[in-house]
C-alpha cells in the first residue's frame, strides 16, 4: 500500500523540477543545506581524530570534503590569479559575499592554514556550526563592536604567533545587488595590527544563475538539471610593497573633515579600504564580461 503512494510521489519530483523554477530553487537550497549538514557530520570525527579539537589544520579536511558539492549544484569555478595566494606567511583575504554558496568557491581556493571571520550565530548552525568551530573560525558579535574589535585584536596576535591566514568578508553581510557594500574597517585594522598584506578576491556575480529574491536557482535551461554555470574567481596580485606602505601609514580612516590645514592631506589621503574597494569593484565589473579573451585581458590589466 505504501509503495503505491511512494511511486507517484517520486514521479512528482522530476515533474516539478521540469515545470517549476521555484521548486528547483527550494529543492537545490534544501539539498545544499542538508548535504552540507551530512558532510559536516562526517567531518566532525575526522577533525577530532586529526587534531584532537579546534585547529586551523582541520580546514584541510573540510576543504577536501566540500570540493565536490559544486557538481551537484551545476556550478564550476574558473580561477585567475591563484598563484597570488602562494605568498609566504600570514595575510588577510578580503572578498565579496553574495550567499552561503560562497563557501563552495572559498573551499575551491582556500590556502593552507587559512580560516575565516564569521558572525557568531553560525556556531549554532548544528553540525555545520561545530565544524566551523573545529576549523578555527573566529566568531564575532556584529551587534557589539567593542567585543568584535577585541576578538579581532586577539586574532591579529594569533595570526602571527601561529602563522594563520584569515578570510574576512568586509561587506559584513550578504549582498546580491551585483555591487559591493561599503567595506567595514575590521579587516584593515587586522592587517595593520598584524602588519600583513591584504589579498583581495572577487567572486563574479551569481545573478546569471542564482537570484534569492526571485527564487531562481537555474541551470540555464528548463530541464533544470544538466548544464552548469561558471563562477569566476579573481585573485588580485598581492603587491607587498604597495599594501604594506599603505598599512604603515595606517590609512584606514578617512581624513578628518573639519581641519582646513588637512586639505592637502585629504586630497592625497585615500584610505587603503577605499583603494581596495575600488579595485574589487573594477574586478567585479570585469568578471561580468562573458568573453574569455576579454576576461583574460581584464585580469592582466588588474594584475599591475
Ligand atoms: C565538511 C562540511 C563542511 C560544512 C560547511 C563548512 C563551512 C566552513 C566554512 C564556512 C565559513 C564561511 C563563513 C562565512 C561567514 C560570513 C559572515 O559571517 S560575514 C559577517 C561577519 N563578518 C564581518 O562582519 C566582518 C566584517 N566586519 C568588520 O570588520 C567590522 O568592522 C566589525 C569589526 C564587525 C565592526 O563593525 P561596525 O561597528 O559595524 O563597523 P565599522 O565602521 O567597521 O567599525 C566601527 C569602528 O570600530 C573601529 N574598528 C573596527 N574594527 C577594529 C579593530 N579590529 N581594531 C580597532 N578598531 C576597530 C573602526 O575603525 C570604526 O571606528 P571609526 O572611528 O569609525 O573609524
Ligand atoms: C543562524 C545560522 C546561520 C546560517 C546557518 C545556515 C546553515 C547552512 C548549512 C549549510 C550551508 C553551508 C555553510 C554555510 C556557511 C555560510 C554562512 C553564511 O553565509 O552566513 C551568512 C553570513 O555570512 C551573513 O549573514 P547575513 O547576510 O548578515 O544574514
Amino acid at each position: 500500500m505504501e509503495v503505491l503512494w511512494t511511486v507517484p510521489l517520486l514521479l512528482l519530483i522530476p515533474l516539478l523540477m521540469w515545470t517549476s523554477s521555484t521548486f528547483v530553487f527550494y529543492f537545490k537550497k534544501c539539498f545544499y543545506v542538508a548535504y552540507m549538514m551530512c558532510l559536516a557530520l562526517l567531518a566532525i570525527p575526522l577533525c577530532v581524530l586529526k587534531s584532537g579539537g579546534r585547529d586551523v589544520e582541520n580546514m584541510r579536511i573540510i576543504r577536501s570534503l566540500v570540493r565536490h558539492v559544486k557538481y551537484f549544484l551545476g556550478l564550476r569555478f574558473e580561477v585567475s590569479g591563484w598563484e597570488h595566494l602562494q605568498t609566504e606567511g600570514p595575510y588577510v583575504i578580503i572578498s565579496n559575499h553574495q550567499s552561503s554558496l560562497d563557501v563552495l568557491g572559498l573551499m575551491e581556493i582556500l590556502p593552507d592554514r587559512c580560516t575565516m571571520i564569521a558572525k557568531k550565530e553560525l556556531v549554532y548552525a548544528g553540525t555545520v556550526g561545530l565544524v566551523c568551530w573545529l576549523g578555527g573560525i573566529v566568531f564575532i558579535n556584529r551587534k557589539k563592536t567593542s567585543d568584535a574589535k577585541s576578538v579581532m585584536t586577539d586574532a591579529a596576535k594569533t595570526m602571527l604567533d601561529e602563522q594563520i591566514r584569515l578570510w574576512v568578508f568586509p561587506e559584513g553581510t550578504r549582498n546580491q545587488r551585483g555591487d559591493l557594500l561599503p567595506f567595514k574597517k575590521g579587516a584593515f585594522h587586522l592587517a595593520v595590527q598584524a602588519q600583513v598584506p591584504v589579498i583581495p578576491i572577487v567572486f563574479s556575480s551569481y545573478s546569471n544563475f542564482y537570484l534569492r529574491k526571485e527564487k531562481q536557482f537555474n541551470s540555464g535551461n528548463s530541464s533544470g538539471l544538466c548544464s552548469c554555470f561558471n563562477v569566476f574567481l579573481c585573485v588580485r596580485r598581492s603587491s607587498h610593497a604597495e599594501v604594506l606602505s599603505l598599512l604603515r601609514r595606517h590609512q584606514i580612516e578617512d581624513p578628518p573633515k573639519d581641519r582646513h590645514e588637512g586639505d592637502d592631506v585629504r586630497r592625497h589621503h585615500i584610505p587603503l579600504r577605499q583603494i581596495l574597494q575600488r579595485d574589487a569593484l573594477g574586478l567585479l565589473e570585469h568578471l561580468q564580461l562573458r568573453n574569455p579573451e576579454q576576461r583574460a585581458d581584464a585580469a592582466l590589466n588588474t594584475n599591475h
